[in-house]
């Protein structure tokens, strides 16, 4: 049996599209970034973290996990705590380059598999009406740096490099080939 350890409709959009079966348990640990830590640890911790507390309650099943960071001038950006943050954040983000890291957690008793995927992102110059503007849509809230590159946020982005799914919050082709290693496939495919 497969757990996704995740209140996040991306992630469950993913592996709904992949065609898993799968229940969703979701952890309940406090999501705290530690600043002295780079930002791949941060995301595997928090990633474990979350499979750990889960797996708690199931602990027979297959756990996956994952927490998405953006990252940028060496500094950490989770999910704004209101609209001003938001628009510090994007105001941070425009017109450079940051980096979204998506730490991944897949357990199974003592087995387990835990990594960071790295996408870099290229912010267009954005104009204070235009931060104003996407804020306003309410997209930014529960979104890592304040954006979702999968929705209305795609006019922000001029360009990345690396695995696009990664940013959205869940690397989807490694997550397959990890999952195989735990005898878990998805639709259409056999054992
Ligand atoms: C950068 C970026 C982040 N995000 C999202 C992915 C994650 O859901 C969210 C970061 O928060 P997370 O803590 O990784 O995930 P979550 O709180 O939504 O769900 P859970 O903790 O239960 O697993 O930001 C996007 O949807 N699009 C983007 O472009």
């Amino acid at each position: 049996m497969l757990i996704l350890a995740s209140a996040s409709s991306r992630r469950q959009q993913l592996l709904n599209e992949s065609g898993y079966a799968y229940t969703v348990a979701i952890s309940n640990i406090e999501e705290k970034i530690n600043d002295e830590q780079t930002p791949a640890d941060n995301a595997v911790q928090l990633a474990t973290a979350k499979a750990a507390d889960v797996y708690n309650r199931y602990p027979d099943a297959v756990i996956l996990a994952a927490d998405t960071i953006v990252a940028i001038d060496g500094g950490l950006l989770g999910k704004p705590m209101d609209e001003s943050d938001a628009v510090r954040m994007l105001t941070h983000l425009s017109g450079k380059k940051h980096e979204v890291y998506t730490g991944v957690c897949i357990k199974q008793g003592t087995k387990t598999r835990a990594w960071t995927e790295k996408t870099n992102v290229y912010f267009h110059h954005l104009s204070e009406q235009c931060i104003q503007a996407y804020v306003e849509t309410g997209e930014p809230m529960d979104k890592a740096g304040a954006y979702g590159i999968q929705g209305k946020g795609a006019r922000l982005v001029e360009r990345f490099a690396g695995d696009y799914y990664n940013v959205v919050g869940l690397p989807i082709a490694k997550v397959v080939r990890v999952l195989r290693d735990f005898q878990i496939y998805p639709g259409g495919e056999r054992s």
